[in-house]
């Protein structure tokens, strides 16, 4: 593996290891997580993505066409799996893949690139998942021209038809493996928060880029506030790209002030939410739904400086003086020396966090965040990065990737039965990632390292059993919960002879 030529070689190394031998696939991938994270998963998976049809060999998953909307039953029975069969289906429709976009049907390998990951980091038996594309077409123009692209050969279709299939593919999963969690990944803004409002009373849906990543950056925040010492409530949150990931963090670390003592208009007060057109405020045409509670009333705004009409994430700093500023735009490079300069000068540690996945699409690399900074920003980002050097100390950075809490509150959500993903389950997975670091040595992660990532999911599945037994959603309720937990946790070794 390691004498492959570049990572997407290795990547395609390792799913044929992958389709020969799933045992030792995982041991492997369990013995060199951190190695091997970034080429199964995150930034790798992008390219494995963007390169599905041509490096296609053997097909895994089950890929549900639009065009075909009555064989999904017959889809799902091709499996010849029974109904207490499937702990977890991972799904996408893969029109926001990362922050790469759309890429049709070659988006079924984050459905497994994310299954891997609840395997190797939280033992999800693999025997009992299910990855799912769902083929609704394709707005990428130079797909719809390849020869070799295998997916549907039209674009997007929307409307009525897309939300009947939503709901047959929801109807249908849930009736042929009732005890499934149907995890949703990279669906865009029009669809990710409209369907988990919609259906997730009906259904146990989880919603990766809103819930797991509003999750993982609130236990990342958690951690730095205890540096910071501004409390909770007292913090200014600016968040550039004001998308699914964007405004599902920002409700989150709204909830916390809340918690923390802020009332709830002030709290959403406290956000600053910056999109395309700028800082949003209440008089722009086109604001989404979720988007408006955080709008800014335009009087507030008379006077600040304009671009094009438009007031600028630089602008906003300024005036702003925001303790977190959080990077969930796709724009590589918007975080600039001036932006991280003003923010420092407006607050003593400032809390500065480009989440944008992969590489090509970060804010800003930590490395510069530091420098700019002189040394006192309190960084994490999507991606992993290697410790940074500045001025005679290592950083280290954490990765705030929702890929190290979604295996343990999956594998939570699994042992206790839980009929719905809580916020009090998302709360207690976030309190419990940041429990495992001790951020006050200087220089420290804001995260547990991904090497201990096995070990860590299981302290969080632990917390999120408990909180679904406290808010009465739990149909499954051990004595010892971390026992329960612990030995739920599938084993990459041969048993009973079986290679495979
Ligand atoms: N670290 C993590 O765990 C996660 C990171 N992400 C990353 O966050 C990014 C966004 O993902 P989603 O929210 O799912 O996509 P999205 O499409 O829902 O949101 C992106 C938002 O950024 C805005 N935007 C684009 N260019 C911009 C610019 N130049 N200036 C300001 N705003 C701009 C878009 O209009 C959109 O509202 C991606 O790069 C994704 O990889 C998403 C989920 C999890
Ligand atoms: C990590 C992830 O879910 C994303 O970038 O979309
Ligand atoms: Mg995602």
């Amino acid at each position: 593996m390691r004498a492959q030529s570049s990572d997407l070689a290795k990547n395609v190394y390792l799913e044929q290891l992958h389709d020969r031998n799933e045992t030792l696939y995982f041991r492997v991938l369990v013995e060199h997580l951190a190695e091997l994270l970034p080429i199964v998963y995150d930034p790798t998976v992008g390219e494995a993505i963007e390169k599905y049809s041509h490096e296609y060999r053997c097909p895994r998953g089950i890929f549900l066409s639009i065009d075909r909307p009555d064989d999904m039953e017959k889809a799902f029975a091709t499996l010849q799996l029974g109904p207490e069969d499937v702990d977890l289906i991972v799904c996408t429709d893969a029109e926001e893949i990362l922050g790469i976009g759309d890429w049709g049907v070659g988006g079924i390998q984050i459905s497994v690139g994310k299954l891997a990951v609840y395997t190797a980091a939280a033992g999800i038996d693999p025997r009992r998942v299910v990855p799912v594309s769902l083929d609704v077409g394709t707005d990428r123009r130079s797909l719809l021209d390849d020869p070799l692209y295998l997916g549907n050969r039209h674009s997007r279709v929307r409307g009525a038809d897309y939300d009947a299939f939503i709901e047959s593919y929801l109807e249908t999963a849930s009736s042929t493996f009732p005890d499934a969690l149907l995890h949703f990944e990279d669906f865009g803004p029009s669809n990710a928060r409209r369907i988990l409002e919609q259906y997730g009373g009906r259904y146990r849906i989880f919603n990766d880029d809103m819930q797991g990543t509003g999750a993982i950056t609130l236990a990342a925040v958690l951690s730095a506030v205890k540096v910071s010492g501004v409390r909770m409530r007292d913090q200014k949150l600016v968040v550039f790209g004001a998308g699914t990931a964007g405004v599902g963090i920002a409700d989150q670390l709204r909830d916390a002030m809340v918690r923390d003592g802020a009332d709830s208009r002030q709290a959403a007060a406290q956000v600053w939410l910056i999109d395309k057109q700028g800082l949003l405020t209440r008089d722009m045409d086109g604001l989404r739904d979720f988007q408006q509670p955080y709008a800014r009333d335009p009087d507030e705004v008379a006077d600040w400086a304009r671009d094009d009409g438009a007031i600028s994430l630089l602008e906003t700093v300024r005036r702003v003086e925001p303790t977190i500023l959080l990077g969930t735009s796709t724009a590589h490079g918007a975080f600039t020396r001036e932006v991280v300069q003003s923010m420092s000068e407006g607050t003593e540690r400032p809390i500065i966090f480009p989440i944008s996945n992969p590489t090509s699409r970060i804010e800003a690399m930590p490395a510069d965040v530091i420098a700019w900074s002189g040394g006192k920003a309190l960084v994490a980002t999507g991606i992993p990065v290697p410790p940074v050097e500045y001025d005679g100390m290592t950083y280290e950075i954490g990765q705030a990737n929702n890929a190290l809490l979604y295996p343990g509150l999956g594998l939570g959500t699994i042992v206790s039965g839980a009929s719905q993903v809580t916020s009090g389950m998302l709360l207690a997975a976030a309190q419990a990632v940041a429990d495992q670091v001790d951020p006050s040595r200087p220089g420290a992660s804001l995260l547990p390292p991904v090497e201990s990532l096995r070990e860590s999911s299981a302290v969080t599945a632990t917390a999120v059993v408990k909180a679904a037994l406290d808010d009465g959603v739990a149909t499954s309720k051990p004595t010892d919960v971390s026992e329960a937990v612990r030995e739920a946790m599938w084993q990459p070794v041969y048993t009973d002879g079986a290679a495979a």
